[in-house]
């Protein structure tokens, strides 16, 4: 049993959207596939992952170090204790092999995207959706029904309030009950203006959530916090730089509502920081880390553990990104839910086709691995790699 092949291709995941920092122009993502000589119903199981979005494809990362190391390893040095299948742990520290600590995003991303393929090949050689895997691993009770909210709401040249409303009445059309939009790439009279525009339209149908995009000084952050602790908010979303913990903390201060944090924060160390120095609170606030962008599962599992140290709940965590694998783990180990991108980033995020989202919740469907082949524009991008 071994990995024969690891293939990567960078694809755009563009669109003219914007939020407080970045555009999606020329916005990519990187697909993989890790090959495995393990047959299972007369093909060969092979792994797919991709890199959520945000931060660019990792093509040049991942051929120039971590795809050699997972092939060129003792097949042996890869396998678990009964030699039946795959041991993610061990593929990630021999892809880890010779990288010194810290400097996280440099390779946190491409890693990530590796983890993923091989988390959905090891849940495939064993014939289990990932999300049981998980929580037979974990001893845990699986939840095949996962909280998920609709992230939009973005800037994008021409939008008005009535498009934007638009938006959100599409989510909430689509059965979803929380729903997300952008602020800080405005002005914030701009932007409380928006705001009550998607709340009237919403109603007492929904909730909304606001997301800064780290754009905020601490000025800024205050008095966009004074503004919008008047209205009913699920969260307000990485107010400033997500590495300036002071600055998380002292919003506390103004925001009593719920905050949200986390998606640019990239290993379990950094996330540890959050919880001891950015003043978050364990009965309110949300974190959002990405495992796809963060090292993948193996190293969210470190994340969950020092969660618990920490005295948080892991139904705390909603993670950023919108894909198949966060709800495996939200599914397997009782996360708070998932992000979904109902019309963003396709084929990539997203449901298997069969998955309806009812008073804003999914049901996993019982595929083998992360769930890829039950989602048909996505699964015929990824079979065009493999093959
Ligand atoms: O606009 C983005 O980069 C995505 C994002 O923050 C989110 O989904 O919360
Ligand atoms: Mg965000």
């Amino acid at each position: 049993m071994r990995i024969v092949d690891v293939r990567e291709v960078t694809k755009p995941i563009s669109s003219p959207i914007r939020n407080a920092y970045i555009d999606f122009s020329k916005m990519t993502s990187s697909l993989v596939a890790v090959v495995t000589d393990v047959v299972r119903d007369g093909e060969p199981v092979v792994g797919y992952g991709f890199n959520s979005n945000g931060r660019y494809g990792q093509g040049g990362l991942i051929r120039e170090r971590f795809a050699d190391r997972l092939t060129g390893a003792d097949p042996k040095s890869l396998l678990n204790e009964a030699g039946d299948n795959i041991d993610p742990d061990k593929c990630w520290a021999a892809m880890m092999t010779n990288e010194k600590p810290g400097g996280h995003g440099e390779r946190s991303v491409a890693v990530g995207t590796l983890d993923m393929a091989i988390w959905d090949a090891v849940a495939k050689i064993a014939g289990k959706p990932l999300f049981r895997l998980l929580a037979e691993r974990h001893g845990l009770q699986a939840n095949p029904k996962v909280f998920v909210y609709a992230a939009g709401g973005y800037y994008y040249p021409g939008k008005d309030d009535t498009q934007l409303r638009g938006e959100m009445r599409g989510y909430l059309d689509r059965g979803y009950k929380v729903v997300k939009m952008k602020i800080g790439g405005a002005s914030l009279p701009e932007d409380c203006r928006r705001i009550e525009a998607v709340l009237a339209e919403i109603g007492s149908d929904a909730q909304l959530a606001v997301d800064a995009n780290g754009r905020f000084d601490l000025e800024t952050g205050i008095a966009y916090a004074k503004a919008l602790r008047e209205y009913p908010l699920f969260w307000y979303e990485e107010i400033g730089d997500p590495l300036d913990y002071q600055l998380q903390a002292a919003l506390a201060e103004f925001y009593p509502g719920p905050m949200a944090t986390g998606e640019n924060l990239f290993s379990h160390q950094d996330a540890r920081n959050l919880l001891r120095y950015g003043g978050m609170r364990p009965d309110r606030d949300w974190l959002q880390f990405d495992c796809a962008l963060s090292y993948g599962l193996c190293e969210y599992q470190r994340t969950l553990e020092a969660l618990k140290v920490a005295g948080w709940s892991w139904s705390r965590c909603i993670p950023h990104g919108g894909h198949q694998m966060s709800l495996n783990i939200a599914a397997g180990l009782g996360l708070g839910g998932n992000e979904s991108y109902p019309d963003l980033f396709q084929p990539y995020g997203g449901f298997p086709d069969t998955v309806r989202v009812e008073n804003s919740y999914v049901t996993m469907p019982e595929l083998p691995g992360i769930g890829f082949e039950g989602k048909s524009d996505l699964i015929k991008v990824m079979r065009e790699l493999a093959s």
